[in-house]
């Protein structure tokens, strides 16, 4: 993102049109303002999709994980964070927790987040790429806006 537009800035331009998620995620990455073009995970406590997905091409995209808010395992970690940087992601927004904090917080990239736990995911591949979800009662679909700043989370649908 422009980072002199601020998301309560676009959100004076542009009002209703944006959906605000309300859910106080945390700043976790070195980038607090990103945006980018939306694709989704949808997994529980089971992080191999995200893996796999943020080891593709991200191109400028921003990964939001739908880990239904479960705070029990960790959904990406700094391997992880590190492949993503490396393929072109903007950042992740992720309905869950992530581990190795310190690391994350060193990396260019967005990430929000609901917390953080040292315990890992499983890595079946159980969930979904690519599909709508919805965060705190607002709906995301893939293709959508996202536009991520230390204020929150504004998505144009
Ligand atoms: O492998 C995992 O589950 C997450 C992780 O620790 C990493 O990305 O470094």
């Amino acid at each position: 993102m422009n980072e002199i537009l601020s998301t309560a800035d676009l959100y004076d331009e542009r009002g209703d049109e944006l959906a605000s998620i309300a859910l106080q995620f945390q700043d976790l990455g070195g980038h607090s303002s990103f945006s980018g073009p939306v694709r989704t995970v949808k997994c529980y406590e089971d992080n191999a999709l995200v893996k796999t997905v943020l080891g593709t091409p991200g191109d400028g995209a921003v990964l939001v994980v739908d880990g239904n808010g479960s705070l029990r395992t960790a959904l990406m970690g700094d391997m992880i964070a590190e492949s993503a940087v490396a393929n072109g992601w903007a950042g992740v927004v992720i309905n869950g927790a992530i581990r190795d904090r310190l690391a994350l917080a060193k990396l260019p990239f967005g990430i929000k987040a609901l917390g953080s736990n040292p315990k890992k995911s499983t890595k079946t591949g159980r969930g979904e790429v690519d599909v709508p979800v919805v965060i705190d009662g607002v709906h995301i679909e893939p293709g959508n806006m996202i536009y991520c700043d230390p204020d929150g989370i504004l998505v144009e649908p």
